[in-house]
């Protein structure tokens, strides 16, 4: 898999002073679904800002398919990399969904044939098809963030940088917008980095993991490379996933022979009915 975005940041310092990123080194290949997981204010968003362009003025170097984003036009940036901010409502400005997710496509000057097309794909893809009349203000909150992941969609974009795309969503929200993230990476090829602190989530849909705490990345590496010590989590404001907490609690304070920790259900299933078989 090759490299589309590689940052090798030293250190990034807000205007008032605040250092939100140091010592950043993390590479997103091509296809990838990955995941920077921290607690609040841990500089997440900024890192997306950074990745996307949008915050320069940094000690380091990011580069986007092996340039260097400082020195692209935005327009060659906004061609490949989409960034869905966590508030839809930061994104979303047309009176009804047809002419927001049209406003990427016409201002790339595609024709009004072309714009239609990829509006009704974008939204198909999205499970908005039926929702092209309807007025963005009347939308329910995860239906706008299905309408803004369109939007970039629509554009052609190959790489999305997605801010909390689960934050604000019910349980069953959640779980169907990971689903449409894990739908667009695999049939869609669309690579995405995602910033999130469920950590319930992130096991049975990421593919790598980054953890940043206080602007420094603390660990990196699959789910299960990741979610191995409690400690170390609990010292950067996470924890396991809560299937793997109570496995984890039963191996260690009632001594149950598990082989490993499970991080989904479908894993604690196999281990519990082999642990029991001992
Ligand atoms: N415009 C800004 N000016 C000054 N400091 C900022 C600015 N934006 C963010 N910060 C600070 O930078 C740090 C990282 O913030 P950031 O928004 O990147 O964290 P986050 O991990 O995305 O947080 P959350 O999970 O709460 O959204 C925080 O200490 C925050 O207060």
């Amino acid at each position: 898999m090759d490299t589309r975005i590689s940052v090798d940041l030293q250190s990034y310092k807000y205007p008032d002073g605040t250092v939100a990123l140091s010592d950043i080194r993390l590479a997103v290949k091509r296809g990838e679904f990955t995941g920077i997981l921290g607690s609040n204010g841990s500089g997440k968003t900024t890192l997306l800002k950074v990745m996307d362009g949008l915050i320069k003025g940094y000690q380091g170097e990011v580069l986007l398919d092996g340039d260097n984003v400082l020195r692209l036009h935005p327009r060659d940036i906004y061609r490949k990399v989409g960034l869905v901010f966590q508030n839809p409502d930061d994104q979303l400005f047309a009176s009804n969904v047809f002419e927001d997710t049209a406003f990427g496509p016409r201002n790339m000057g595609c024709a009004e044939a072309e714009v239609r097309r990829r509006v009704e794909q974008a939204l198909s893809s999205v499970d908005m098809a039926e929702f092209g009349a309807k007025g963005i203000h009347n939308l329910s909150y995860g239906q706008k963030k299905r309408v803004c992941i369109a939007g970039l969609l629509a554009m052609g974009h190959e790489i999305l940088l997605m801010d909390e795309p689960t934050a604000g969503l019910d349980p069953m929200g959640e779980y169907r917008m990971m689903e449409l993230l894990t739908r667009l990476n695999k049939e869609q090829g669309v690579t995405i980095v995602m910033a999130t602190h469920s950590v319930d989530l992130v096991p049975i849909f990421l593919h790598q993991l980054h953890i940043l705490s206080r602007g420094k990345l603390v660990r990196g590496g699959t789910p299960e490379e990741v979610f191995t010590a409690p400690d170390e989590l609990a010292n950067v404001k996470l924890r396991l996933p809560h299937i793997a907490e109570l496995i984890y609690k039963l191996k260690h304070d009632e001594g149950l022979p598990f082989a490993r920790i499970p991080l989904t259900i479908g894993e604690a299933r196999r281990e519990i009915v082999e642990a029991m078989g001992k």
